[in-house]
């Protein structure tokens, strides 16, 4: 898409035209099904409570006009009747009581639309995020367009209450234009001529203003980011040890200044315009007044007349004023409108196909690797490149080789985190690309060296390996046991339950080698058909690991296996030992054979004992 590829700069942001304006007005019918989806009874509500709140205005005046008339009236006269003015002032009371009520009403029913809106919306994001590709996260504008759909779903709520207010205001403008038309036409020709340059005034900042915001996207996720390793629990010793804090805050500084000084030179010449604009729109509003105040004296219209349209050309010229500006905001808003529906558009690339293969319930054969080659989207190189060859059914492989050699990419294609940039895997002589993904996941079970320590309970901690079985206390139980975490959930104060990390109150935080254990235990919470242990043991002692090892062994028998580990006392325990260098595959075998071959697997594990001698 071309906009993707535009720099998310301030100065390359283009402010959209009037004609884009309009168009993106369009985007408000999806708008509205999406608010109507979050709560009909809410929405008629509050399209009730508009229409009548926008017959007000005029009544009122209307109102005001006949008491006045009616008091010159008994004042210049000897009339003594005076119910008929009381009933006026009567009426005119209870529409005021009814007005306040009815304003009471639409801020109760927008706020509480807005919220459930706000809710809807983050759920809808949540779960869209949710089915998109690792790849797609690895992106940096699809981290800006996120941010902004995420940013969307509070100003949203505004531009809900934004667009029924511009409803309301344009009922209650046509009815104040009838009442004028009907004592004074050209009236309204001076209204439009007092607040033109006020509109185009409006107009033009508002655009600079969303230019500015949209083109500061990328700077304000680095702020945030910035502000979160500058104080969080988790980068809280390195940015100590390292003494960080004055580089992060320089940083910081930088730009929020940046954002200061953009922002502030925009609302100074904002306020400078909007003044003199403002006086322009006044200076109508007195010539039209004293327009009327003249055909007073002269007689040609009554003081209630003089009260009635003198206040609907003051309602009038503040509803077009509001009306006009309003209009740059919600056509502004229906721009970020689009940048949020953008997001929903993004397809994942990685699906299940229309007729999905099951995934075996044993796998017969096992997986085989058919030059099989992967570039990330960002970069120019291989990380994997003419793979060939079979993990076979109930085999245990392990991959070795030096940093960056590629093996994190394997087990991710193999996971189908990524599909092959060129060759194809196969499962039992299908295509992976042919199973369903869900089942696929499912019956693979992967830890990964970067695994995340949430914070939450001990149990919860396991029960992520397959949350379907999260109530499933045995089994977490069972899969502890396997992984040797049981006997540190023994020794927390309050057992399984315990919180982890120190987030939240009372949590307990683990050492680097227990918090492997426990995800290690995630591995066994599902029946998976192939495991997948991306250097899980790196730290663990040497004891722990032997032992690990051992379990993981017995465990999985029958079951495949990959582990990926830079340890050759528990790679040499695999079937079989698969080295792969700049992404190619360079040797593959068992440990003796590998020796036999005295290649670089031969190498590198003498270099490794000769360390232990
Ligand atoms: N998300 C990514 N985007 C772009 N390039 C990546 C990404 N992840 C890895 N790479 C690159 O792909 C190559 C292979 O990386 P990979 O993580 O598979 O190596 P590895 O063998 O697992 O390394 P290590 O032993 O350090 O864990 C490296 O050159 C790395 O820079």
């Amino acid at each position: 898409m071309a906009r993707e590829k535009r720099p998310a700069n301030q100065n390359t942001v283009p402010t959209p035209s009037l004609k884009e304006k309009f168009a993106a007005l369009s985007n408000l019918p999806r708008f509205f099904k999406l608010v109507w989806q979050t709560n009909r009874w809410y929405t008629i509500l509050n399209a009730i409570l508009r229409l009548l709140r926008s017959a007000i205005p005029v009544s009122m005046l209307y109102i005001g006009k006949l008491i006045i008339d009616e008091v010159v009236l008994l004042s210049k006269t000897a009339v003594a009747d005076q119910s008929h003015l009381w009933t006026l002032v009567a009426a005119e009371f209870a529409l005021a009581i009814v007005a306040d009520a009815l304003s009471r009403a639409t801020t109760l029913v927008d706020s509480l639309l807005g919220d459930l809106f706000n809710n809807h919306t983050s759920v809808k994001i949540m779960e869209h995020a949710a089915m998109l590709d690792l790849d797609q996260f690895e992106d940096s504008n699809f981290y800006d367009k996120l941010e902004r759909a995420r940013q969307q779903t509070v100003g949203r709520t505004i531009l809900l209450s934004q667009v029924l207010t511009q409803v309301q205001d344009l009922i209650t403008m046509v009815f104040l234009a009838a009442g004028l038309m009907a004592f004074n036409p050209w009236l309204i020709l001076l209204l439009i001529i007092a607040i033109v340059p006020a509109f185009v005034g409006e107009s033009y900042f508002n655009d600079r203003s969303y230019a500015l915001t949209r083109g500061q996207t990328p700077e304000r996720r680095e702020l945030d980011y910035i502000r979160y390793i500058g104080a969080s629990d988790e980068t809280a010793k390195e940015v100590k040890l390292f003494d960080l804090s004055g580089f992060l805050v320089n940083r910081f500084k930088t730009l929020s200044t940046k954002f200061y000084t953009d922002n502030k030179k925009l609302s100074t010449k904002r306020a400078g315009w909007g003044t003199f604009l403002a006086f322009i729109g006044s200076a109508g509003y007195y010539a039209a007044y004293m327009a009327i105040i003249a055909q007073t004296i002269k007689g040609s219209i009554s003081i209630g007349t003089l009260t009635f349209l003198a206040g609907s050309f003051r309602q009038l010229r503040s509803l077009l004023e509001n009306i006009l500006s309003r209009f740059t905001s919600v056509s502004q808003g229906a721009i970020y409108l689009r940048d949020f529906f953008e997001f929903f558009e993004i397809k994942p690339r990685i699906f299940t196909p229309k007729k999905p293969v099951p995934f075996p319930a044993t796998i017969q054969q096992g997986f085989v690797f058919e030059n099989v080659g992967f570039k990330y989207h960002n970069s120019t190189n291989w990380a994997n490149r003419h793979l060939n060859f079979t993990l076979h059914a109930g085999e245990k492989l392990a991959l070795v080789g030096e940093n960056g050699a590629g093996k994190t990419t394997l087990v991710k294609l193999l996971a189908r985190l990524y599909d092959p940039s060129e060759g194809r895997i196969l499962l039992d002589g299908i295509d992976l690309r042919d199973y369903d993904l869900f089942e696929l996941r499912k019956g693979i079970g992967v830890i990964f060296q970067d695994y995340l320590r949430y914070q939450m309970s001990f149990s919860q901690n396991i029960a992520v390996g397959n949350i379907d079985e999260m109530d499933n206390r045995a089994l977490i139980e069972q899969s502890a046991a396997k992984s040797l975490a049981s006997l540190l959930a023994a020794k927390l104060p309050n057992k399984y339950d315990q919180a982890l990390g120190r987030r939240f109150n009372n949590g307990v935080e683990l050492s680097g080698g227990e918090w492997q254990k426990v995800a290690l235990a995630r591995a066994y919470m599902k029946d998976a058909q192939l495991l997948i242990l991306d250097e899980p043991t790196s730290a663990l002692d040497a004891r722990a690991e032997y032992e690990v090892f051992q379990r993981f062994a017995e465990l999985t028998k029958g079951k495949s296996a990959v582990l990926i580990s830079h340890r050759f006392s528990t790679v040499r325990m695999a079937d079989r030992i698969l080295v792969l260098e700049k992404g190619q595959l360079l040797e593959i075998g068992s440990h003796e054979e590998l020796l036999a071959l005295n290649g670089r697997y031969a190498e590198l594990f003498h270099l490794q004992a000769k360390g232990y001698r």
